[in-house]
């Protein structure tokens, strides 16, 4: 069979990102132990291209290569999110509002349930009990404060609802334990803590498969904080109009994507937890003193591709230069706020969740001349925001919600601070929830002054009283706004005569 194209598969995914010249194949031999991290994180700092380990240090049997920064921002400043939206096959030059419109574009259609074939490339190769020793894998160390080798965190988590016909995907981080044995969080309200949950209630350990090398496109639903009950592999099949093929598991009844590099598989104890992370996080920041623990996944079977499968990382870290924990959790999460609020009837255009906030603030662009038929006022306006945003999982990572103009790019930062900075006076023109869930990982809350787990959210109004009655009543001063047509196309006419 012809090989499907990158959205669908991980290893066309990689040539056509060599292809588009955004690869490094690293040939000289690179250590798991924080030196494959360590580059990794350079290169989403320096935009550089994507890097491809061939020669990891201890690897052996096929396992395994790793690929760096999936979900990076590509090395061409022409086409910044070339490397993203490859994930969902579209054009290179397309930007994160076609990115989000992708992601949306399944809204409402039915799903289109996967189909099942008998065998795939995940399956040519298999590991079984004594033949798995996890700790003989390069599992690579990310940050020197990390408490394990987190050798998941690009792959894809699926656990079933005991009951309920919902299979739910996810990402969600788990180190190696032992030689059997990983640990990895399960954090609420996300899915697979409440599948984990409904397990427990069973007093059965629940079955998991974690595939790595999955199609991108499958990875960026994972990422997604979709509707509770809807199951992802579902949603995928409408977002491509064709259903993903899947291959049974060798242990359980879950199905994995067939084209998977890496399938680990095997079930979650209900009962046994061990000490997990410290790990290095989306915000930038590894606190020693994490002392969490968590479920024991108990591995009973390894599958993997030929030809030397690859198992793909994410570095979370500073978004200097955004890694997979801003590109995707922040995009996602902002599709589907704006989903909720369009389908609240707000006169919400688009949102999205700055780098450089590191994801914890989302802008929320309105559309005013539609802002002026609800005849509201700021206070009205974003409380009824808040309360929607705040009180839904999609919601969970944003702290701070910035409502601003059609005037203002969301995705510029530099135009949405200048509203933020300009428009939202202290004191007055911002909404606090403090009876609110909150995301627990954000440091404030976390080593923060006040309470853990509720609270610490805003709605900030960058929007002048007047502009949600009638037009702006100033002149924006720049080169865009602040010149008639003719002058400003007789000085891009002349610019290099200048020689400015
Ligand atoms: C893309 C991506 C997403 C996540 C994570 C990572 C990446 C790369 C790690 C690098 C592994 C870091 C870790 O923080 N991580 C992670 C996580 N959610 C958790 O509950 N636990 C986690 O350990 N999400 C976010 C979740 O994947 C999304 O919130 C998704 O929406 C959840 O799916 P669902 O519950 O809505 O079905
Ligand atoms: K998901
Ligand atoms: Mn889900």
């Amino acid at each position: 069979t012809s090989t499907p194209p990158p959205h669908l598969d991980f290893r066309a995914f990689v040539d056509a990102l060599r292809s588009d010249d955004d690869l490094a194949d690293i040939n000289a031999e690179v250590d798991p132990n924080l030196e494959v991290a360590a580059v990794t994180r350079r290169a989403y700092e320096l935009q550089s291209k994507a890097p491809l380990f061939h020669n990891i240090k201890g690897a052996h049997d096929g396992l395994f290569r790793i690929l760096g920064a999936s979900g990076g921002l590509s090395s061409d400043p022409q086409f910044p999110y070339r490397r993203l939206v490859r994930h969902v096959g579209l054009s290179p030059n397309a930007s994160l509002g076609d990115f989000i419109d992708k992601m949306l574009s399944a809204k409402g259609k039915p799903g289109i349930p996967p189909v099942h074939v008998e065998t795939g490339p995940c399956k040519e190769n298999k590991l079984f009990g004594n033949d798995i020793d996890l700790t003989k894998l390069p599992a690579p160390l990310l940050n020197k404060a990390d408490g394990g080798n987190y050798i998941q965190t690009m792959g894809i988590n699926i656990v079933q609802h005991p009951t309920k016909a919902w299979v739910n995907w996810s990402i969600a981080r788990a180190m190696v334990l032992d030689k059997t044995r990983m640990v990895g969080l399960i954090m609420k309200p996300q899915h697979i803590a409440r599948i984990y949950a409904q397990w427990m209630e069973s007093g059965k350990d629940m079955p998991f498969a974690i595939a790595l090398g999955a199609p991108p496109i499958a990875v960026m639903a994972s990422s997604m904080p979709l509707p509770e009950g809807v199951t992802e592999s579902e949603y995928v099949g409408a977002l491509c109009g064709e259903p993903l093929e899947l291959v049974k598991c060798e242990t359980n009844d879950l199905y994995v994507p067939a084209r998977s590099e890496i399938v680990i598989e095997g079930t979650v104890s209900i009962t046994e937890r061990a000490k997990e992370g410290p790990f290095g996080e989306m915000h930038g920041y590894s606190f020693l003193d994490e002392e969490l623990m968590e479920p024991i996944y108990n591995v009973a079977a390894i599958t993997y591709r030929s030809g030397n499968a690859i198992l793909p990382i994410s570095v979370p870290g500073r978004a200097t230069g955004p890694d997979e924990t801003h590109t995707l959790i922040g995009t996602l999460a902002s599709a589907e706020i704006r989903q909720l609020l369009q389908e609240n009837g707000l006169p919400v255009l688009n949102v999205f969740t700055p780098y450089e906030t590191q994801v914890i603030w989302a802008a929320v662009q309105v559309d005013r001349k539609k802002l002026w038929e609800l005849e509201t006022n700021a206070e009205e306006f974003c409380r009824k925001i808040g309360q929607l945003v705040f009180r839904r999982k999609c919601g969970m990572q944003i702290h701070r919600l910035l409502i601003v103009g059609d005037d203002i790019d969301p995705f510029n930062f530099k135009d949405v601070i200048w509203s933020y900075a300009s428009r939202c006076r202290p004191g007055m023109d911002e909404y606090h929830f403090e009876d609110v869930a909150a995301y627990p990982l954000v440091p404030y809350m976390s080593h923060g002054p006040g309470a853990k787990l509720t609270g610490g959210k805003v709605v900030a109004n960058c929007l002048l009283p007047h502009e949600y009655k009638q037009e702006q009543m100033w002149v924006t001063c720049d080169f865009e706004n602040g010149y008639p047509e003719e002058i400003k196309e007789r000085v891009l006419r002349r610019w290099s005569d200048f020689g400015l």
